[in-house]
């Protein structure tokens, strides 16, 4: 019987998930796995829900958004309890490994599950967030940027014509990338983020000479880390002086058809999962790291901070003073 193998999605779904899977799947088959799927993440690995995954059902997903295996959160997981009975649906069918594409959290989940049955895993990094330490990339970053871009500059389009500032607050969790990199490839005149300490004082100098010089619209995008959407809106309006609306970017940015960037780098994580399990890796983590892909164990993953990229701290510096 040839050695079985699942995969499944987890935490905060993100474009790429799809590509992933489906890459996963069709090269653990051609390497002499039986692949699997799981669906609804963790609560679906705790409540048996899993698939065959073969070429139909990895047939017309590539292309789409979200993950078709569905994700979840799921408190059970915590328990003891609930991860036996995951780990028995896994031996009835033989499943010997996992693929797991998510989040931080869900690298810790199979860290636990891992010291709990001793099932080897790999994790393909996929969130939004892009807070994974040690990867300069977690798949579904390149999408949601491009998805705010798209809404900042149709923003522009109505902060100009108004003579408004806007406030634009995006995701990422604890973790300003989003908020930084948008920043950059909107033209922001402010950017908020947890990362870089902010002067109103001095923004507030900047901002009043920009208007002497005839500049009419702000746009300030805030990371949702920092929770000062509504305090920065007010801040323009009463002390600046410029009407001043917020608009909460949401779950959008977690949406979208995977960009060619997410959908490349879904294959190569999932050839290189696959591959570390074939090595015989129990608890590696995909990372891109200075343009070059490899594997590094999930305690060298999970016990560092992820940094961000430095050049882009220093551009916008700049922003936020
Ligand atoms: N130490 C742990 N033990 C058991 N399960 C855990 C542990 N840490 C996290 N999990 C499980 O992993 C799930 C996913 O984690 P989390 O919600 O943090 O998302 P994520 O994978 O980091 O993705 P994202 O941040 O993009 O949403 C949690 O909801 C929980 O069920
Ligand atoms: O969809 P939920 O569970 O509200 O979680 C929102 C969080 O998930 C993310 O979209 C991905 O981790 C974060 O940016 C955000 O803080
Ligand atoms: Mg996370």
């Amino acid at each position: 019987m040839s050695k079985g193998l699942a995969i499944f999605t987890s935490g905060g779904d993100s474009a790429g998930m799809n590509p992933a899977v489906k890459c996963a799947a069709e090269y653990a088959a051609r390497m002499g796995y039986k692949p699997w799927v799981v669906y609804d993440g963790l609560r679906g690995l705790i409540d048996d829900k899993f698939a065959e995954a073969d070429k139909a059902l990895m047939s017309g997903i590539l292309h789409r958004g979200g993950t078709f295996l569905r994700s979840s959160r799921s408190k059970r997981f915590f328990d003891i309890e609930f991860r036996r009975q995951a780990f028995e649906n896994l031996q009835k069918r033989g499943i010997e490994k996992l693929i797991v594409v998510g989040g931080d959290g869900s690298f810790r989940a199979m860290n636990q599950f891992y010291a709990d049955f001793g099932i080897p895993f790999a994790g393909i990094p996929a969130t939004i967030d892009n807070d994974i330490p040690e990867t300069d990339y977690c798949l579904g970053v390149d999408t949601a940027l491009n998805m705010i871009r798209q809404s900042v500059d149709s923003i522009r389009d109505t902060a100009d014509s108004f003579s408004r500032a806007f406030v634009i607050e995006v995701m990422g969790r604890h973790c300003g990338y989003l908020a930084m990199v948008s920043a950059l490839a909107c033209g922001a005149e402010i950017c908020l983020t947890p990362e870089l300490p902010y002067n109103l004082d001095s923004i507030g100098e900047r901002l009043r000479a920009d208007f002497k010089r005839g500049r009419n619209y702000i746009l300030a995008i805030v990371a949702e880390g920092t929770k000062m959407g509504d305090y920065l809106t007010r801040w323009i309006n009463d002390t600046i002086g410029m009407e001043a609306r917020l608009t909460v970017l949401g779950h959008v940015q977690r949406g979208g058809s995977p960009t060619v960037r997410d959908r490349l780098m879904a294959y190569k994580f999932a050839v290189g999962a696959v591959d570390a399990l074939e090595r015989g890796e129990k608890d590696s983590i995909m990372i891109y790291r200075d343009g070059t892909y490899a594997t590094k164990p999930i305690h060298e993953v999970c016990d560092s901070r992820y940094q961000l990229d430095p050049t882009v701290l220093r551009l916008c510096r700049p922003l936020c003073q």
